[in-house]
């Protein structure tokens, strides 16, 4: 797979809605997309999904940059590949910094498929030609708020709810919730804000019959999520603790959950998540694809993986316009009745929208290749 050259861009995009978690709150959004070009026209897209701070993991918008300029990009420019499973294997000895990796790795994934003509959900062995979808509602101001989101969410046919709760803001709030949407699949996702003090508050869960709580205990436990799980019926599902295979591996073999939510950026890239959902498969492990608030390109790449057979439970990748007053893909994102058709075109799928991606872009660089 020989390349040209490959651009940088940092784009700054603004969500409709402010979305808030148990650690704060996320308004501005700044990615970078990765355009890594052949020399026979093809364009792959990647998509960072840090967050301009480390609420959610280590990484950063700006750590990314660094390890982008300063070491992956170099690495592709030093470096034969002639498959995308090479990328992982070359960017190994820089340790973690996955999302940064996993926006590279992504766009060269991409170049892949198209250099052969099949689709990104092709190249990666999936087969659904539609996807289900579901959605992920952040703490809202207000009881009623939260009451009308999920509703509205319900008539657009999201498949699922998931509600971000926090100590204080939880039981009761999953109660209410439950009282007018009795048969509605809820999930709550408390982003690491619980301890095992909080043990006997936790059990009253199993009452109100959710699908999973998401990432109930820090965010880099597997220990204190076995004992959880020992003690709790409701299923756990592990997020922010998942970065590999190998963390896949001992929290199964802990019993530190019984769900995994897989997300392109926080494994390091496809390839990984492509090694977890195999080892899930194999276990019987639940999987399902979450969501970084990706503009189109992460969007597209969410799709892609969803379509392997072990993402059995709806994901969190909703419609564009759930997020965005105007995406960087044409066509945009749509989710009709809480379903996404897979796009049939080579690589992601979508097209760049050119005059978004413009109006976005705040900062861009080119690398070139020796050929
Ligand atoms: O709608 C989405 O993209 C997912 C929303 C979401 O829950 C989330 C958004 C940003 C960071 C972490 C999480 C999470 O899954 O914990
Ligand atoms: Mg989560």
């Amino acid at each position: 797979m020989p390349l040209k050259n490959i651009i940088l861009r940092k784009l700054h995009m603004s969500l409709k809605n402010p979305f808030t978690t148990s650690f704060g709150t996320t308004q501005e959004k700044e990615i970078f997309i990765i355009e890594a070009y052949d020399s026979d026209g093809n364009c792959g897209y990647g998509e960072s999904v840090a967050f301009s701070s480390p609420w959610y993991t280590e990484e950063t918008v700006k750590t990314s940059q660094h390890m982008i300029e300063d070491f992956l990009v170099p690495i592709l420019q030093k470096n034969e590949i002639s498959h995308p499973d090479d990328v992982s294997k070359l960017f190994s000895p820089i340790k973690r910094n996955n999302m940064a990796k996993a926006a590279v790795e992504g766009a060269i994934w991409d170049l892949y498929a198209k250099r052969n003509n099949i689709t990104l959900a092709e190249a990666l062995g999936g087969e659904k030609k539609e996807i289900d979808v579901g959605i992920s509602i952040g703490i809202q101001p207000t009881m009623n708020d939260l009451l009308h989101t999920i509703d509205k969410s319900l008539n657009e046919g999201y498949k699922r709810i998931k509600l971000k709760i926090k100590p204080g803001a939880d039981m009761e709030v999953l109660r209410e919730v439950r009282a007018h949407f009795p048969s509605t699949l809820i999930m709550a996702d408390a982003n690491s804000a619980y301890t095992l003090e909080d043990i006997d508050h936790l059990k009253k869960l199993d009452d109100l019959e959710l699908m999973m709580i998401e990432q109930p205990l820090a965010h880099d436990d597997i220990v204190d999520h076995a004992k959880l799980q020992s003690q709790i019926q409701t299923p756990i599902c592990l997020d922010e603790s998942i970065h590999s295979l190998e963390d896949v591996r001992k929290a199964y073999e802990l019993g530190s959950c019984k769900i995994m939510n897989v997300k392109i950026g926080r494994v390091g890239g496809l390839t990984e998540a492509l090694r977890i959902h195999d080892y899930c498969r194999k276990h019987d492990i639940k999987v399902w694809c979450g969501g970084m608030l990706e503009a189109g390109v992460g969007r597209a790449h969410n799709i892609a993986l969803t379509t392997l057979p072990q993402f059995v439970l709806p994901g969190d990748t909703a419609g564009s316009s759930h997020y965005w007053e105007k995406d960087i893909i044409v066509p945009e994102v749509v989710a009709q009745h809480g379903v996404i058709k897979v796009p049939d075109k080579p690589g992601i799928g979508y097209e760049l929208n050119s005059d978004a991606i413009n109006e976005y872009t705040d900062w861009w660089k080119e690398f070139h290749f020796e050929s």
